[in-house]
């Protein structure tokens, strides 16, 4: 019995490790499993703990000279304290269970105390926590490789991410990329490691597991023999007793070991998937790795044929360089002769216009307007040619027929901007240094304002020939700013009963107007640097005082020198400075228009060029002149001041009439002093001057005698009718006497019929103050 005892000691003793433990303690087992750093620190702590713990559970068991029947209650109670338990190596439990199974044994009986066996109960209970807690470890394990998979999988998606981004964004996908390589590379070494270790560990277990089992076979084969022996030696009833209760215990031992070794069992299969799972993820990483090469590749590949790209852009740019320089040498070349060719142009600009004469007359036929619908028009026929019949309602047949002939005739229908197309030529003349006038000619209401100005607040598609006249003038100089620089001053002045007025001026002592219609009149003068200022027009409505003109022009070509000056840079600074000019200009009513003008409003545009490279200058100018109603006074019925407005009116187109006919003559004098009107605009009439009068009509029957003494002041006037025109004058100067004959004995059959009044002292003599004013307008 004594030489089994050894022997068992024996073979027990040779199977524990050094340190005594089979199973290490669950808390370093844990701390194995999370972090290799940690793992070791407090896995030699947590030894050197267990070694210390192991050793006072051993001494506690030193009292085991006997046996564990003989250990007091207090005793045992005390080692199945939990904190004596949980402390204790793994193999110290199971040697516990062989020595209290030893025990049992050998006292032949084969009762073990119940103390005891409690005491084993715990020992066996506490190695089941420990299996179980190893199971948990590696449920937590498996969660973390999880975790780290996720891990990776967002670094994954990261990376996919950057991969589409551009070359900057590949080159921190590369970064990322070495990144991975190198993480996957600490990995994989990690894991490899790890799982060399879990191998070598676990291999270790299954050894000591076998060893164990080994040795548990052992004694229960040596524990069997000693059980035969002692069957043989017991009495049959004592024997039976205690064998069943030894079977019993052997087969919760068996079924013990069993289940532990299901769980090692258990344990490889795991570790086996785990590393299938890894090897899988390492195949995933290669393939992802191949194709993240494989997109650099193809990123290398971009990149240098963009970089031949940029290359042969560079050499293309070069080229077109050189082909610039050339062309630009061509342009300069060009650039020099510009100069000569646009005094080239300008002569034969200028040639052509005056090829076309430089007086020219255009007829505008008004349309009737809105209220007069239906009314009938004594316009019979309007020729492209500039041919123009009206009829005479009184008269019927070819008598009713009138037929002129003028440079061109717009019919009712015409836009501003047909009519503004043959003017053109001519604002392009004062660009070139020449001095133009147009004129806007006729009875009150016919549209010369319309046709001047345009209608009240126009739109830039009703504008008339003043701002069209404008707006040229500013494109053509800005078109010709590498060449030349241009100051260009604009006036608007009034001519009333014979008198200049400047709507500028600040002097408000002037004496007012006869009547009240003509408190606000208006003389602007505006001026325009479209180089050097933006001038602000403020609207001023002064009281005038009468200027003083000039018989032979200034230097600075005025020929009405004390008006204000005004600088404007754009059309719109015009536009503000001639709406002003509008309002304030004199208007009075009369019986046939109460919007009627009674007085000349003259526009006058002086441009000065100067040669960027010669500095040698050039001056034109542009005169627009809205005139005041041509109408016959005595249809007017106008008496007094307004008379004498009348008058003043019909003497100065008089005379402006008489001074185009002799220019278009050629005559030797030009009677420019007859009237303030051709006085002020003497400087761009004759000479090199180029004349246009737009003729307005009003087409309604109940004008007619006014439409065709207007018209007839336009043949007059006009180069046409002295040209071609001449051989028919004869004609036209008979006509016209017949004329007068037929009314003056219109006027002696009144007279008769008034002299027959007055015998039969029915009415009394009345002078016919009208009509002396019409024998007046005639005679002129
Ligand atoms: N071509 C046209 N198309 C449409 N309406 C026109 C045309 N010509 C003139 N009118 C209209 O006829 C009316 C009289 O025109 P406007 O005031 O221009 O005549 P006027 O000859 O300047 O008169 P006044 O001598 O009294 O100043 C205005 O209402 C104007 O809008």
């Amino acid at each position: 019995m004594d030489r089994l005892v050894k022997d068992y000691g024996r073979i027990k003793s040779s199977s524990f490790s050094s340190n005594g433990d089979v199973f290490e303690p669950t808390s370093c087992n844990n701390a194995k499993l999370q972090n290799n750093v940690v793992d070791s620190k407090f896995q030699h702590a947590s030894r050197s703990s267990a070694m210390a713990v192991g050793n006072k559970f051993h001494q506690v068991f030193q009292l085991k000279q006997g046996s564990f029947a003989d250990i007091p209650a207090s005793k045992i109670s005390e080692m199945m304290k939990s904190t004596s338990l949980d402390n204790a190596p793994t193999q110290s439990l199971l040697s516990v269970v062989n020595d209290i199974l030893d025990e049992s044994i050998e006292r032949k009986t084969g009762e073990i105390p119940h103390r005891v066996a409690c005491l084993l109960r715990r020992v066996v209970q506490e190695i089941e926590r420990r299996v179980s807690t190893q199971a948990e470890h590696l449920r937590a394990q498996n969660n973390l490789f999880k975790t780290r998979e996720e891990k990776y999988q967002s670094r994954i998606r990261v990376l996919e991410a950057l991969a589409t981004g551009t070359s900057e964004e590949t080159e921190i996908v590369m970064n990322q990329l070495q990144q991975l390589q190198s993480d996957k590379k600490k990995m994989e070494e990690r894991k490899k490691v790890k799982e060399h270790e879990d191998v070598v560990r676990l291999m270790q277990e299954k050894d000591e597991h076998n060893q164990e089992i080994t040795f548990l076979k052992k004694e229960l084969e040596i524990a069997r023999q000693k059980c035969d022996q002692q069957s043989s030696q017991m009495k049959p009833k004592e024997d039976k007793r205690g064998r069943q209760e030894l079977e019993d215990r052997l087969k919760e031992v068996l079924g013990m070991l069993t289940e532990s070794r299901n769980r090692v069992k258990e344990l490889e299969a795991f570790s086996e998937s785990k590393s299938q799972w890894w090897n899988k993820k390492e195949h995933i990483y290669q393939i992802f790795t191949e194709f993240q090469l494989g997109a650099l590749r193809e990123l290398r590949f971009a990149s240098q044929s963009i970089r031949q790209e940029v290359v042969r852009t560079q050499n293309s740019f070069s080229e077109d360089f050189t082909n610039l320089g050339s062309k630009f040498i061509a342009l300069d070349i060009a650039a020099k002769n510009y100069s000569s060719l646009l005094s080239e142009n300008r002569k034969l600009h200028n040639e052509l216009q005056e090829l076309k004469g430089n007086i020219r007359v255009y007829c505008r036929i008004r349309p009737f307007l809105p209220g007069q619908k239906g009314k009938q028009s004594i316009v019979e026929y309007v020729g492209e040619n500039g041919e123009l019949i009206i009829l005479n309602p009184s008269k019927q047949g070819k008598e009713g027929r009138r037929s002129f002939k003028f440079n061109k005739v717009y019919g009712p229908t015409t836009t501003q901007a047909e009519v503004y197309l043959d003017t053109q030529p001519l604002v392009q003349s004062v660009v070139d240094g020449y001095n133009v006038c147009i004129f806007a000619y006729g009875q009150t209401g016919s549209g010369k304002t319309y046709t001047m100005t345009g209608p009240d607040r126009s739109s830039e598609e009703d504008w008339g020939v003043n701002y069209r006249a404008l707006n040229d003038l500013f494109r053509i100089s800005r078109s010709r700013e590498s060449s030349f620089t241009y100051e260009v001053s604009v006036q608007m002045v009034e001519i009333y009963n014979e008198q200049v007025r400047d709507l500028l001026s600040n002097d408000v002592s002037q004496k007012k107007y006869p009547s009240l219609y003509y408190h606000f009149l208006s003389t602007i003068l505006v001026c325009f640097d479209l180089n050097l200022q933006q001038i602000h027009v403020s609207p001023l409505f002064l009281f005038c005082h009468t200027l003083g003109i000039l018989s032979t022009t200034q230097g600075n070509g005025l020929t009405v020198p004390d008006a204000s000056i005004r600088s404007v840079n754009s059309t719109s600074d015009v536009l503000e400075l001639m709406d002003i000019g509008l309002k304030n200009r004199a208007k009075g009513s009369t019986a046939l228009n109460d919007r009627s003008s009674r007085s000349h409003s003259v526009v006058s545009i002086h441009v000065r060029g100067t040669d960027v490279k010669s500095g040698s200058s050039l001056r034109g100018s542009l005169n627009l002149v809205d005139l005041a109603g041509s109408e016959r006074i005595d249809r007017s019925e106008v008496t007094g001041d307004r008379l004498k407005e009348a008058q003043h009116i019909n003497k100065s187109l008089s005379a402006l009439g008489d001074v185009i006919f002799a220019l278009a003559q050629k005559s030797a004098h030009v009677p420019y002093r007859n009237s303030k009107l051709t006085q002020v605009l003497q400087n761009s009439l004759g000479g090199q001057a180029k004349t246009l009068m737009y003729v307005q009509l009003n087409p309604d029957c109940s004008s007619y005698s006014e439409s065709v003494s207007t018209l007839k002041f336009a043949e007059r006037v006009s180069g046409v009718e002295l040209g071609a025109a001449k051989s028919s004058k004869e004609g036209r100067d008979v006509r016209e006497l017949m004329e007068q004959v037929s009314y003056l004995k219109d006027t002696i059959a009144k007279k008769d019929e008034e002299m027959e009044d007055y015998k039969r002292g029915t009415n009394s003599f009345r002078y016919d103050s009208t009509l002396h004013a019409k024998k007046i307008m005639y005679v002129g």
